[in-house]
Parts: C-alpha cells; sequence; structure tokens
C-alpha cells in the first residue's frame, strides 16, 4: 500500500491507533466520550475490546474506520494502518482503503444488509466497486464456504437467512477483499448461545486461515477469553486496561476489569458468580476512573485536530 502519507511503524504492528479523543454534543457543549485512547494491533492477532454499554467501544471502532458522523467529531489523535495515517486522508481516500485494507462486521449486522438485494449481489457488489470487473459466481461461493454458508446462500434474500446465516454473511462481506484488518462490532450479541459459539469458531477459523488482524468488540468476557489473543478494557471512554487475555483472567489490574470478571462464570466452578454483590467494586472502580480522567468538557468552539 504506497501512499504519501506512509511513515514508519514496528513490521509487526498492522494497527496503532494514539490519542484517540471523539466527543459528541452533551450538557450545553460537547462531552469526550472516547478519551486519549491508544493502543497497537499486531499482525494475527485478535484483539478484544469490552466495557460496558456506552463505553465508547463502537465510537472506537468507527474512529478507526473513519465513519465517525456528525455531530460526533474526532478531536485528536492519529490510526495508522501498516504506516498509512488512516486520519490525514480524506473520505474519497478513506473509502479506497474501507473494504480491502481494514473492513467492518457493523453492530447489528442483522440489518446491514440491504433487504431487497440477494446475498450473493450484495457480495458481488463490495468486490466490484474495488476491483472493478464482474465477479464470478464461484468466488462468492467460496467465499459463502469459507463462513459456513451453502452455496444457495448467494441466491437467497436477508429475510430468508436465520440470524447467524446473516452474521455469516456480513462476515463474508467483511474477508471478501482480504483485509489486513477486520473490525467486528459485537458480532454475536443478537445470536443465542449455540449459535453464538459456532459464529465465533467461525470468526476465529477465518482469522486464522486469513493471518488476518482482528478487533473484536463485546460484553462477553467468556467468549472473549475463548476467542482473542488480548484484551483491552475500557470504562467512560478510557482504555483502563490491555494485555494478554490469559494475564488479565488470571490478575486484573484494573478494579472495573474486577469488575466485569464477576460477571463471569467461573471457568473452574462452572457457576455464576451473581454480580449484585458487586456494586461497591463497580462505585470504587468508576470514581477511580472519574477522579483519573474526568469527563472533559471540550467546548462548543474546540477545534478538531482531525478533518
Ligand atoms: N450519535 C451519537 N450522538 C450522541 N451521543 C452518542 C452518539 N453515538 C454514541 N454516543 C455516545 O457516546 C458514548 C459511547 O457510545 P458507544 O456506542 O461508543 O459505546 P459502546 O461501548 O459501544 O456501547 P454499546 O456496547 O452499547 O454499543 C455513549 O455515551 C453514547 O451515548
Amino acid at each position: 500500500m504506497a501512499d504519501a502519507t506512509a511513515t514508519s511503524a514496528p513490521a509487526t504492528t498492522v494497527l496503532s491507533v494514539e490519542g484517540l479523543t471523539v466527543s459528541y454534543p452533551g450538557g450545553g457543549g460537547r462531552r469526550v466520550v472516547v478519551d486519549d485512547v491508544g493502543f497497537e494491533l499486531r499482525r494475527g492477532e485478535m484483539l478484544g475490546l469490552v466495557g460496558e454499554s456506552g463505553s465508547g467501544k463502537s465510537t472506537t471502532a468507527m474512529s478507526v474506520l473513519g465513519l465517525i458522523r456528525a455531530p460526533g467529531r474526532i478531536e485528536s489523535g492519529s490510526v495508522l494502518l501498516d504506516g498509512v495515517d488512516l486520519s490525514a486522508l480524506g473520505a474519497e481516500q478513506l473509502r479506497r482503503h474501507r473494504w480491502r485494507d481494514i473492513s467492518l462486521v457493523p453492530q447489528g449486522a442483522m440489518s446491514a444488509l440491504n433487504p431487497v438485494m440477494r446475498v450473493g449481489a450484495q457480495i458481488a457488489d463490495v468486490i466490484e466497486v474495488h476491483e472493478r470487473r464482474r465477479v464470478p459466481g464461484r468466488r462468492i461461493d467460496e467465499l459463502l464456504g469459507s463462513v459456513g454458508l451453502p452455496a444457495r446462500t448467494a441466491r437467497m434474500y436477508p429475510h430468508e437467512l436465520s440470524g447467524g446465516m446473516k452474521q455469516r454473511a456480513c462476515i463474508a462481506m467483511a474477508i471478501a477483499l482480504g483485509p489486513k484488518v477486520m473490525v467486528a462490532d459485537e458480532p454475536t450479541s443478537a445470536l443465542d448461545v449455540i449459535v453464538q459459539k459456532a459464529v465465533a469458531e467461525t470468526l476465529k477459523g477465518v482469522q486464522a486461515r486469513l493471518g488476518m488482524s482482528v478487533v473484536i468488540i463485546g460484553h462477553d468476557m467468556a467468549l472473549q477469553a475463548q476467542l482473542v489473543d488480548r484484551v483491552g478494557v475500557m470504562c467512560r471512554g478510557r482504555l483502563v486496561e490491555i494485555g494478554p487475555v490469559r494475564s488479565i483472567f488470571r490478575s486484573p489490574a484494573h478494579p472495573y476489569t474486577r469488575l466485569l470478571l464477576q460477571a463471569v462464570p467461573s471457568l473452574r466452578q462452572r457457576e455464576w458468580h451473581p454480580a449484585a454483590a458487586t456494586q461497591a467494586l463497580r462505585d470504587e472502580a468508576l470514581a477511580l476512573v472519574a477522579a483519573r480522567h474526568p469527563l472533559a468538557d471540550v467546548g462548543p468552539d474546540h477545534k478538531a485536530a482531525m478533518p
């Protein structure tokens, strides 16, 4: 990927996010909802981003893909994809990188598919826009097969697919151009437990086969534990902890991480720890984050560092 904005980055890092700060209108001014977030994604790595609802996971993901729309605003930060500063690119240039170099399995993928278009045509569309040539049906069949869908799915409309099938179709679309990085925003959250596990396994299989790097966003720590190599924990817009999933599960450093782990069934005892007893821990965690990093009001006239 040659680009005038290319800078050097360690060979093992495919995506590098630094100082990402995003705001939305709120409280009479602007409210920072992603606050100085930074992380690196290594080649072939699966990185989880967890945190409760509203902690800023999706906003982080959408910022990485250059998909924050007004009234949202990126205040500062950079996103380097294989050395290319995506945050310095215009909308058209970004569009060229999206799907080909970095793709998204959106939250609510169930409704992300066009209801009046056959699944195969939707996948072909993504490829044809970038490759500017007709896609043979065989390639679509192979893509569908690689996510565990029969070839006949190509001729079906979204309403004819189960939730799990729709999710797989979205994954097929996201891997269609063999991107370096895939961001999956809660790819299994609307599915029942059995289908969740099957889709998660498909994701893992696809990632391993293609050697892709994946950022996977979710609430479910137990599912993340089985999927990802490293996990980052978000709380009130801050990335409060990041590290190998095993060490975070064994010895969480941040009280908020400990809180999240309280809600995970014990892998040893295979029973649920009631979350009710965790209110004190939750208060402690939130107070700690708030004291260290009060949510900043950047004011209505704050100049965005990135367009
Ligand atoms: N379009 C918007 N307008 C105003 N505020 C927004 C908008 N989108 C997100 N926010 C706010 O930004 C904060 C972070 O939201 P975000 O969706 O990133 O959190 P999340 O951790 O992904 O939550 P969830 O798990 O529920 O998807 C929330 O306080 C949310 O209300």
